[in-house]
């Protein structure tokens, strides 16, 4: 059984005294800078001067500075810049200001487990990784809920950083859903082929496919939405409160026959044999290694697949349809 912290192992007073300089404010930022300050905390906010996200961070009342200033009066750094710019930031403005006992900090365990980003000895390094969008840490948090967490130490030099990475994760609510400990190792390859095979990847493919027969077939697309689209956020509630077995309880005997038969000729052999074999590209590195290239290449495949993305007659079809229903939470994606 893994070893999961909750509420009662994790002391808040470990990180009282301490700044805490949150770099980066865009989801998990924004959430994380929020939800610490409002457990107590001493929070800056390090962004970029001029942007969107930085005036943000000022209108939310924080402190908002560059980041090299952050780090220089801060004891826990967490670095929530996107992966593929974190190298960059950390050897331009964290490292050299890093001092004797600080805790570095990331959500996402890419950088170090991929060796773009060595620290110092002389610092803790940990994990605090929430399962879950940014929006919805800082929602639940203030709903007195949390969305639960990874916590990682990969280095370990004041003897403390598991303490005060649960402080961490205290202070951002997970403890109260539960924080599971890992390694660096565990969280970014799981994360990876979460997001990849399951979460983002192919729940956004089985949504559009199924959605693009029904309309090729003739169908509606509002129809075809409520179906393949707004239905599925009922369903996987089901599943989510009560597991896989309870949405089974729920839907019709016709839904059950036809789903537990029909369903395992969407996910075959052939599709368990694709995902171990997006699991080797992550476990070897050549998922890495793609990615670090795309973005040295100015993103010429992640930038037209999003483009793409956003002009699928899904989206159009679901914008309207949302209209009428203003009790659905958005966020703002313009
Ligand atoms: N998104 C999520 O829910 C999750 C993310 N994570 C991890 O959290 C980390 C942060 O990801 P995420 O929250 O998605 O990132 P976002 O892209 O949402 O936000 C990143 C922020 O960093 C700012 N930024 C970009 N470049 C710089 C720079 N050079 N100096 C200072 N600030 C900069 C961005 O500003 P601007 O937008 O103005 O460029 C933005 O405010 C990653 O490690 C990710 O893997 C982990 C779990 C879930
Ligand atoms: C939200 C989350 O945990 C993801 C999908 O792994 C991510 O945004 O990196």
């Amino acid at each position: 059984m893994a070893k999961i912290y909750y509420d009662g192992d994790a002391n808040l007073d470990v990180l009282k005294g301490k700044r805490i300089a949150i770099i980066g404010y865009g989801s998990q930022g924004h959430a994380h800078a929020q939800n610490l300050r409002d457990s107590g905390l001493d929070v800056v906010v390090a962004d970029k001067k001029g942007t969107r996200n930085w005036d943000k961070a000022v209108e939310d009342g924080f402190e908002v500075k560059e980041v090299a200033e952050a780090v220089k009066e801060s004891e826990v750094i967490m670095v929530l810049v996107p992966d593929n710019i974190q190298p960059a930031v950390f050897y331009e403005s964290i490292n050299d200001n890093l001092k004797e006992g600080d805790m570095l900090m990331f959500a996402h365990g890419f950088n170090i487990h991929y060796n773009q980003i060595i620290p110092p000895k002389f610092v803790d390094v940990t994990m605090v990784a929430p399962k879950g969008p940014g929006h919805i840490v800082r929602r639940m948090f203030t709903e007195g809920i949390g969305v639960p967490a990874l916590v990682a130490v990969y280095q370990d030099y004041s003897g403390k950083a598991l303490d005060k990475a649960l402080a961490y994760a205290k202070g951002i609510g997970a403890t109260k859903a539960g924080v599971i400990e890992t390694t660096f190792k565990e969280e970014t390859e799981t994360d990876l082929f979460g997001e990849q095979v399951d979460l983002c990847g192919g729940v956004a493919e089985m949504i559009k496919a199924s959605f693009d027969v029904l309309v090729e077939a003739g169908y509606q697309p509002e129809i075809a939405y409520f179906e393949v689209l707004h239905e599925l956020k009922l369903i996987v509630d089901l599943i989510y409160e009560g597991g896989i077995y309870a949405m089974w309880y729920s839907v019709s005997d016709t839904a059950k026959y036809g789903g537990m038969t029909r369903g395992k000729r969407i996910i075959t052999e052939q599709t368990r044999e694709e995902m171990r074999k997006i699991l080797k590209e992550i476990q070897t590195g050549e998922f890495a290694r793609e990615w670090i290239l795309e973005n040295q290449a100015n993103r010429p495949v992640f930038n037209k697949l999003l483009e793409m993305e956003k002009n699928h007659p899904i989206e159009k079809v679901g914008k309207e349809l949302r209209k009428m229903m203003p009790w659905i939470k958005g966020i703002d994606v313009e």
